[in-house]
């Protein structure tokens, strides 16, 4: 006789490629490129994993045939938002389906530019720009008064690198330091940060500005590590990583909390002596990148809790 018991599950199709294409009258065409995560829970699964019983199953293949009937019947601002898209496929799943409790949906978006010529937008042509990567979740779950959400949103892989104004000194020291004092350094990163959002009432945050969040982030992203004008903010990453956090909650109410991953890339500059040219500290020109280890540093930003303001 089996013993053991299912602590958690979810089911459903990952990696369902979807691409929405909106044409308007006068020829302007726009373009939302996802890959979908889509992941039924509820106790009535349990007993598909423990008795072989597939009546309550709803296929993963009728999932994946649901995210392209959506994209092709909803109205297109409920497609080619991600984080709209991500509620209604999850909504629509626990609505339809009385055994779900808990629909999650991941939408990795794939960022097409549209191609500029003399400053013009071209009506239908797009190309690939940055390398970084938008994405989404949102779980929707049943709950007394209707339905709850819980969202994240965020990017990855936003590669940056400064030259100057940026530096790390008077640091921990003991026997097992071997760092100098390093006044000016190259800074470089790859970018992964996240944010939650506020409200858990449905249709209260899909009417989130989500576009200009995200270009929002991004932007303070950038901002903070080139251009904010505190010299303390460029002391380590550490710093620069809080006021582009601190800047996101100053900037979106919408916003609770923002976690930031930033791998420091480093650069060191390679040691010439040996042939007679300085090339340390203030000489430094010519560096040596290291792709392993990098740095991690990492943390999540809220603002206080209420009644400690
Ligand atoms: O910005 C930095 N933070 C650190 O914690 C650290 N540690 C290190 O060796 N270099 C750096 N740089």
């Amino acid at each position: 006789m089996e013993t053991s018991i299912i602590k958690s599950q979810a089911y459903g199709k990952d990696r369902v490629r979807v691409v929405r294409v909106v044409r308007h009258a006068d020829g302007w065409q726009e373009i939302a490129d996802y890959s979908v995560c889509i992941l039924l829970s509820g106790a009535a699964f349990e007993s598909s994993y423990t008795k072989g019983d597939n009546k309550l199953v709803v296929a993963t293949d009728s999932q994946k045939n649901t995210v392209y009937y959506l994209a092709k019947t909803l109205p297109a601002d409920r497609v080619m938002v991600p984080e709209v898209f991500a509620t209604e496929v999850a909504a629509f799943m626990v609505k339809k389906y009385s055994h779900v409790t808990t629909c999650h949906v991941k939408i990795i978006t794939k960022p097409w530019e549209r191609m500029k010529f003399d400053n013009k937008g071209h009506p239908h042509s797009f190309y690939r720009e940055g390398k970084e990567t938008r994405w989404t979740e949102a779980f929707v779950t049943r709950a007394q008064a209707g339905l709850s959400v819980k969202m994240n949103s965020g990017f990855y892989d936003l590669e940056v690198l400064k030259t100057t104004n940026s530096s790390f000194t008077d640091f921990w020291r003991d026997e097992l330091t071997t760092l100098p004092d390093m006044p000016d350094r190259v800074l470089s990163t790859k970018v992964l940060c996240q944010w939650t959002f506020v409200s858990d009432d449905l249709d209260t945050l899909q009417k989130t500005p989500f576009d200009t969040i995200y270009a929002g982030a991004k932007r303070n992203t950038l901002d903070a590590l080139a251009n904010d004008p505190r010299a303390w903010v460029h002391a380590s990453v550490q710093t620069t990583l809080y006021i582009m956090a601190d800047r996101i909650l100053n900037d979106f109410a919408a916003v609770d909390d923002v976690y930031y991953a930033l791998p420091n890339i480093h650069y060191f500059p390679f040691d010439l002596s040996k042939f007679g040219l300085k090339n340390l500290q203030a000489d430094a020109e010519v560096y040596m990148p290291i792709a392993d280890p990098s740095g991690y540093i990492t943390a999540t930003v809220s603002r206080p809790a209420k009644g400690k303001l």
